[in-house]
């Protein structure tokens, strides 16, 4: 497949001292659905309007389909927009504010009208073309932005948290149907969100970002399996951090010994930070042996529907967190109580291994 987006060190300096994007060097393919994830600030929606052409790079280079359009107004190049409060005219229909740009276009009315209506059936509304955008609800209104991005079949869509405005079911609809408005338009898609459910359940590839740079980039599974950085291993999921000192073919914890698969290529000796996920964590039942079992104890539990998140507390007072999902069989007796001695285990090949102290 062919980049139809590449960055080339692509910075945003606002001020001497305000950095919005430092150095980012990104190649999107045609077709992909690549979702920019990370905290308030972290420059993901200055990248997104700098593809957009609505603010210029300080420096670097931005190409769309192999051409030059670092310095191309937004409406010469072939990028649509989808804000997030959408931005439909009021006193137009449905149909027209789809068909407003193609006009523009020098597009005839039937044609654009046809243009329009195909472009609803798309998102599911072609039964709604002669009503106004007061008429419909918050998820209907998403779907027209929608329509009017892709009516003209841009190369690339760019959608700034295009889900923030909706409440948590419709969003979760919503997200599937973009991902099949995606698959069915096979327009490219850029995304940006702060939330990580979000951007793992949409997206081919996430580009997590940190103050400005790309911290990692990679499928959702990979960067769920292997973040690179405990910055990662905390943004996407949950993430139980220990302080630990490199130990013959593992780690030593202030509360125990752990065997850990992946290859650390540190000194005996050497300060590192384990972390393992809070579902790849179990308590053991009684009597029950594992490889990498710590003791602990019962610090907190609690239900949340699906299933208890368990917190306990190792020898040296640190804390970590056990989700479990709640068995059917489950007695209500035999929910953990607070206090209760414990035996916790993480199996060598889910723990995570960076170098240095980090606190989180
Ligand atoms: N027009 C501007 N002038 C000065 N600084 C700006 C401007 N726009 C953004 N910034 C700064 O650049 C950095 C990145 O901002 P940006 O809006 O890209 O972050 P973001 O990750 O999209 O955050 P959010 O989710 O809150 O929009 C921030 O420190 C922000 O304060």
């Amino acid at each position: 497949m062919a980049a139809i987006i590449e960055l080339q060190g692509i910075s945003k300096h606002y001020s001497r001292t305000i950095i919005g994007v430092d150095n980012v060097s990104l190649s999107v393919e045609d077709g992909e659905f690549v979702t920019l994830l990370g905290p308030s600030g972290c420059g993901k929606s200055t990248l997104l309007r700098m593809i957009g052409g609505f603010e210029a790079p300080t420096h670097g280079k931005i190409r769309l389909a192999g051409q030059d359009v670092t310095h191309v107004p937004p409406y010469r190049r072939d990028v649509n927009m989808v804000f997030q409060d959408y931005a439909l005219f009021p006193h137009m229909t449905v149909g027209e504010n789809i068909a407003y740009g193609l006009k523009m276009l020098g597009k005839g009315r039937d044609e654009a009208r046809r243009m329009a209506a195909e472009a609803l059936e798309m998102v599911g509304l072609a039964d709604k073309i002669d009503q106004r955008p007061m008429q419909l609800s918050g998820g209907q209104r998403q779907r027209v932005a929608l329509a009017r991005a892709i009516v003209r079949r841009p190369k690339v869509l760019l959608l700034d948290e295009p889900l923030s405005a909706l409440d948590a079911r419709l969003r979760d609809q919503m997200r599937i149907e973009m991902k099949h408005l995606h698959e069915k338009v096979g327009i490219t898609f850029i995304m940006v969100t702060h939330d990580q459910e979000e951007a793992l359940t949409m997206s081919d590839r996430v580009v997590v970002m940190e103050k400005g740079r790309v911290a990692q980039d990679g499928r959702p599974q990979d960067l769920y399996d292997h973040p690179a950085s405990p910055y990662v291993a905390n943004f996407i999921g949950t993430t139980n951090f220990l302080a630990a000192r490199r130990s013959g073919a593992g780690v030593a914890t202030a509360a125990g010994p752990l065997q850990v698969e992946e290859a650390v290529d540190m000194p005996d000796g050497a300060e590192v930070t384990v972390g393992f996920r809070p579902e790849k964590t179990r308590i053991l039942a009684p009597g029950e042996t594992a490889a990498n079992a710590l003791p602990a104890r019962i610090a907190e539990v609690i239900y949340y529907g699906l299933g208890l998140r368990i917190t306990v507390e190792l020898a040296d007072g640190a804390q970590v967190h056990v989700d479990t999902l709640l068995p059917d069989t489950l007695a209500r007796s035999d929910v953990p109580r607070p206090g209760t001695p414990v035996t916790i285990a993480v199996e060598p090949h889910n723990i995570f291994v960076f170098p240095g102290k980090v606190v989180v």
